[in-house]
């Protein structure tokens, strides 16, 4: 994966989607389809990005029984995203399942989407890992655990936040990918977002991708803004 920025397209429909990418001068981007936009859309959705050409990280965070994510993954193996996600805490067997539905699912001639694990999202703080989920454990070792069991399940890499990149990379390898949201600006309101860092800062602990959403989406130039997310990711070197 080149080092991309991953635009989230938290948008109601295609509509506020069309508005939004014609700002962009047909730039070629990397974009997440999250579940606000799929839900209401439908994989037609995904065609009609792809038309465009775009890159497509469909983020539905599966996590169910491993048959279920078997059956789901190989049905949307054949919208031929670039990556897909599971919910690590569905545990090894819904992985390796997610993969083998994956495989099932891509069509000949067609590579199979990557998948990547959820870890903990970068809504979730230390305090609500232990008084919520009642895991008695810090936010970086749970985080490094679901990422060795994504890695032995057969998946390509993680979502988490870039605060646990540096640990993963050195104990898994820079090879698997670590995609980080809850991406801000320096000047930018965290949101519901709680572990946060810059791009800069996501440049120098190493994550493969960043997912960034709000810093783009709300601005009033959504172009220009891209435009200093991508100065400040790529102008720092590791
Ligand atoms: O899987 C994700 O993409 C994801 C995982 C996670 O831990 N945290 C997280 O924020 N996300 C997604 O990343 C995007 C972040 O959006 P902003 O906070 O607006 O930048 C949203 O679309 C979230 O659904």
């Amino acid at each position: 994966m080149d080092r991309p920025i991953i635009i989230a397209l938290d948008f109601k429909g295609k509509t506020e989607i069309d508005d939004f990418l014609n700002k962009f001068h047909d730039e070629k981007l990397f974009v997440k389809v999250g579940m606000e936009l799929f839900y209401q859309e439908g994989p037609a959705i995904i065609s009609h990005i792809k038309e465009r050409g775009h890159k497509i990280f469909l983020d539905l965070k599966l996590h169910d029984i491993p048959n279920t994510v078997k059956q789901a993954m190989t049905g949307l193996a054949k919208l031929n995203v670039d990556i897909v996600n599971v919910h690590a805490a569905g545990g090894k067997k819904m992985m390796e399942a997610a993969i083998e539905g994956l495989e099932a699912g891509t069509p000949a001639g067609q590579s199979r989407p990557a998948c990547i694990a959820v870890t903990q999202l970068t809504s979730t703080s230390q305090a609500m890992l232990e008084q919520e989920l009642l895991i008695d454990k810090t936010l970086n070792n749970v985080v490094l655990h679901y990422a060795l069991m994504a890695k032995e399940s057969g998946l390509e890499g993680v979502v988490c936040s870039t605060h646990e990149v540096e640990a993963i990379s050195e104990r898994i390898g820079s090879s698997f990918v670590t995609v980080t949201p809850g991406i801000r600006m320096k000047d930018d309101a965290a949101d519901d977002q709680t572990r946060i860092a810059t791009p800069e800062l996501a440049r120098t602990l190493g994550s493969t991708a960043i997912v960034v959403g709000r810093s783009i989406t709300k601005k009033q130039n959504p172009y220009e803004a891209y435009l200093q997310v991508k100065k400040a990711w790529e102008g720092t070197k590791k």
